[in-house]
């Protein structure tokens, strides 16, 4: 179901990232830990929206999704997305992998659970 009809031409925005990055961002703050509070934003700085996700899903795995739009949620931001130019500027990190990537892996990820399960 995609809430957004209301929102925009392209629904929902947000700031999708790869889990990989994400974890990866984590150790270079780990590794460069200094005295006090910093605080950083780890995101790809990119929004896509959720046709965008679900068109880059079906690419990514060749496979058609099937999907619904309906009036949008109450209370829905309509695009979210973060400024990591500190954690590039002060960490060194970059986030690396794109949506297409992420929904490679995601599918992926479920294979490899169901083949184990
Ligand atoms: O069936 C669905 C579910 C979600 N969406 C859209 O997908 C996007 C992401 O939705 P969701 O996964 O619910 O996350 P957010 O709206 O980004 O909210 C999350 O992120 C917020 C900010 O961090 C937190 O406040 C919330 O608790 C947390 O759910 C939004 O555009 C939704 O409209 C759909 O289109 N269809």
């Amino acid at each position: 179901m995609n809430f957004g009809n209301q929102l925009c031409w392209v629904s929902g925005v947000r700031d999708y990232i790869h889990v990989m990055d994400l974890a990866e961002g984590h150790v270079a703050a780990l590794d460069n830990l200094n005295e006090g509070v910093r605080i950083y934003y780890l995101g790809t700085g990119h929004g896509a929206s959720v046709l965008e996700l679900v068109y880059a899903f079906e690419v990514a795995n060749d496979v058609e999704v099937a999907y619904e739009i309906v009036d949008l949620r109450p209370g829905d931001i309509a695009s979210s997305y973060a400024d990591a130019s500190k954690a590039e500027r002060e960490l060194g990190w970059t986030a690396m992998r794109d949506i297409v990537a992420m929904c490679h892996d995601a599918c992926r990820f479920e294979q490899i659970c169901e083949v184990k399960s």
